[in-house]
């Protein structure tokens, strides 16, 4: 017995606190029952709690129920497996872990069977199983009551979302390393698990003799909750994957300092991303899903990305000017999970395309899904062959199923694979055991990472994602392409690939019309959206330059809004407001034909805006109507001039005729020679004919146009205009392109969809 007590290691005590809890019982009670199956026998000793917030006797049968379920790790014999199982189960117990006195308890419990059965404690592993607010508040528990004695180790793992952002997640670390010493604390990250078999196949080396073209981290993924794909996926798991693919590894592969400290220097060496390097969409159905799991009204609206696709480049010499592809979505067609390294082939090939050497070169890490049912590596054959490292773990895979992985026959890749894979938490659990802590994500790693995204996800918070219907339906409606160090999605959603009944589905949808960005709704909905757009804009002008400058249309699209506007009386910053025209018909302003009498009948009368704010057309000078000599278009382009920076219009609203005329911006009116001139007279081929209208000069170099368009007797303009690509002199509305502005499209159901 004391031969046996002698060659013992200590006594470890896992706790689970959630542990009947959801991936308590998918994953981790597997990954505890594996690692109990591996150590036993060979000189540890072993107790293990689920801890939940239940009373005693509610949480042990449920916590019984879930290891009873337990699968025989595929290593054991049947008859193995149940001596194995029986011992782990007799090992098991549930504890009540709702109070301090709860921890309190456990770690006299834990004291006490120590002693009786005199075994040395060689450490805790406390696995939180639960909500990340609540991590804090264990995490004191465990510090002031649960601590083994100093000369055993204490292991807290935890679980993300550790953050939405840089700023969170700061303040979730300092909380939490007032309690916990950062080598205690294990954040687990189960798809780092699932790529970790690869760490040992450095791409290093293949990197250098062969000129990589791109690499892509893809993952296509069921669940995640109102965090958005970027902060739930790739923030952590597709750049844990990336760091862990493209950092240089330590010649020692045990070193864990090292191997932190390169993650770190690779996450440095990332460029910074902005909108302009990624696309976001979002499943149709998804805001049905939020609103029915938050309890929220058919109103409620959220932006947040199901599908993002980013370009990432790095700083450093091995991989300068290739492009880093990373991808995630929900909804996706197929589901898959990979990171490929593509590499330019020098081979012309002239004829023979099936030629081995005329294929593409790639290595691919593939966790398993679509195609092929095992993790592998697979490397095209025109590349090299791959020698077996470690041979013990690894197989290489000869016989080839007739599929297709990535664009080549299964035949056309050197493929090797784990010869036992592990599911990631298993994998996980047993580095936390070994203290391999290289495998988890550092607090530094963690901050660096969020440091790169938090502007990112800034970035994007008020970016309308394309709305994708899901499945085949998605087409090509979420392929993307490089555009320098940018990308933007390759196809234009048009009107026609969006879901016909999507109009029943969803209440304000958003695509992009004619190359720039749209948004439908049904009409009510469009018009509040743009008022709150509206507000958004004249806050931010307000904020940067104290002053919000707004040209209006007139005609029938804009009443609505002009409503509504109304009704903004307190919310509106009208005050530091000034109202233009963007258009005005030449009659004396009280009559009813008049643009600037609707704008005062249907807005400025309802208002408190200062009077000196108002500047509408002259059109009616020494009592004449728009005479050329009176030179009405001179004057307003001189109070342009005085009032609006550079004469660039914060906001211009524009409304389409059923001729495709905007403004008073005819098909056969004749633009000034002058390209400076900002307000012309025009002639119009319907009632009233003589006009003063903006030019095309005024209003494409505003910072915003915003283009209404409403009513089914526009659909035939709005789907020829779709059909149309860049100018055409037939439709002037096609000239509206804002220099270094933004345009944006307000396009009602009816309108858009007939
Ligand atoms: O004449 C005009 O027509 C356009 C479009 O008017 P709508 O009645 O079809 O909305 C308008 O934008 C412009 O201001 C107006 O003068």
């Amino acid at each position: 017995d004391n031969h046996e007590a002698k060659k013992r290691l200590g006594h470890v005590t896992v706790v689970v606190v959630g542990g009947t809890g959801d991936l308590a019982r998918k994953y981790l009670w597997q990954g505890f029952f594996q690692l109990y199956a591996d150590q036993v026998g060979k000189g540890h000793t072993f107790s293990f709690y689920g801890g939940g917030l239940s009373p005693t006797e509610k949480g042990t049968p449920l916590l019984f129920g879930i290891l009873k379920e337990l699968a025989c790790p595929p290593e054991l014999s049947a008859e193995r497996c149940t001596l194995v199982k029986d011992q782990f189960l007799h090992l098991s117990k549930y504890h009540q872990l709702k109070t301090t006195e709860d921890y309190e308890k456990l770690s006299q419990q834990i004291k006490q069977q120590l002693g009786q059965e005199g075994m040395v404690e060689a450490g805790r592993l406390f696995y939180l199983s639960v909500p990340a607010f609540t991590y804090a508040d264990i995490a004191e528990k465990i510090n002031n009551t649960c601590r083994p004695p100093s000369d055993a180790w204490l292991r807290v793992v935890l679980e993300k979302p550790f953050g939405h952002d840089l700023y969170s997640a700061q303040a979730l670390d300092k909380k939490l390393s007032d309690q916990l010493k950062e080598k205690e604390m294990y954040r687990i990250d189960h798809y780092l698990g699932k790529f970790l078999c690869f760490r040992k196949k450095s791409l290093t080396k293949s990197a250098k003799e062969h000129h990589v073209l791109e690499i892509e981290i893809f993952c296509r993924i069921q669940f995640y909750d109102q965090y958005g794909v970027i902060r739930d996926v790739l923030q952590n798991h597709l750049t844990e994957v990336m760091t862990l693919m493209l950092m240089n590894l330590p010649a020692n592969l045990s070193n864990s300092m090292e191997i932190l400290q390169n993650k770190l220097n690779f996450l440095a060496s990332l460029q910074h991303v902005d909108n302009s390097n990624a696309v976001v969409g979002q499943y149709q159905a998804y805001n049905g899903e939020v609103q029915e799991e938050l309890n929220k009204t058919k109103d409620y609206f959220s932006l947040t990305p199901t599908f993002a696709g980013v370009v990432i480049h790095v700083d450093n010499v091995q991989y300068e000017g290739i492009p880093i592809f990373m991808t995630s979505g929900k909804a996706l067609d197929e589901r898959v999970s990979y990171a490929r390294v593509l590499f330019k082939n020098d081979v012309f090939c002239i004829q023979d395309p099936n030629n081995v050497q005329c294929k593409s070169k790639q290595i691919i890490f593939s966790l398993g899904h679509g195609n092929l049912q095992y993790p592998a590596i697979l490397i095209s054959k025109n590349l090299f062959k791959p020698e077996l490292v470690s041979s013990g773990d690894w197989k290489e895979v000869t016989e080839y199923k007739d599929v297709n992985v990535l664009g080549l026959p299964l035949s056309d890749y050197y493929i090797q694979s784990p010869v036992t894979p592990r599911e990631a938490y298993c994998e996980l659990i047993s580095h936390v055991f070994f203290g391999r802590k290289d495998s988890f994500i550092s607090a530094e790693g963690l901050l660096a990472s969020w440091a790169f995204w938090t502007p990112l996800l800034e970035g994007l918070s008020r970016v309308f994602p394309r709305v994708y219907p899901g499945g085949e339906a998605n087409g090509n409606l979420l392929n993307f392409q490089l555009q320098g160090h940018q990308v933007a999605f390759s196809h234009e959603a048009v009107v026609n690939v969006i879901n016909p009944g999507a109009k029943d589905n969803f209440q304000v949808m958003q695509g992009k019309y004619r190359s720039s960005e749209m948004v439908s709704a049904w009409a009510q909905e469009l018009v509040e959206r743009l008022a709150s757009d509206l507000l958004l804009a004249a806050e931010e002008a307000i904020r940067e330059e104290g002053q919000f400058h707004l040209a209006l249309s007139g005609g029938s699209s804009p009443v609505a809004l002009l409503r509504a506007l109304a009704l903004n009386l307190y919310t509106f910053p009208w005050r530091n407001t000034h109202i233009w025209q963007v258009d005005e018909r030449c009659v004396p302003h009280t009559e009813t034909g008049s643009n600037f009498r609707s704008i005062h009948d249907l807005l400025l009368q309802h208002i408190r805006i200062p009077y000196f704010n108002i500047h509408p057309m002259p059109v009616h000078l020494t009592q004449r109507l728009c005479v050329e000599e009176d030179g009405g278009p001179a004057l307003y382009e001189k109070e342009i001039n005085k009032h609006v920076n550079g004469s660039s219009f914060h906001y211009i609203l524009l409304g389409v005729g059923q001729d495709g005329h905007t403004a008073s911006l005819f098909q056969d009116t004749k633009l000034e020679n002058d390209e400076e001139r900002l307000a012309i007279l025009t002639e119009s081929p319907i009632k009233p004919h003589q006009r003063m209208s903006l030019t095309f000069t005024a209003i494409n170099r505003a910072r915003r146009v915003g283009v209404l368009i409403m009513g089914k007797s526009k659909h035939e303009l709005v789907s020829q205009l779709s059909r149309i690509k860049g100018e055409s002199s037939k439709y002037p509305i096609t000239k509206v392109q804002p220099k270094t502005g933004t345009l944006i499209w307000y396009i009602d159901y009816d309108a858009l969809l007939g």
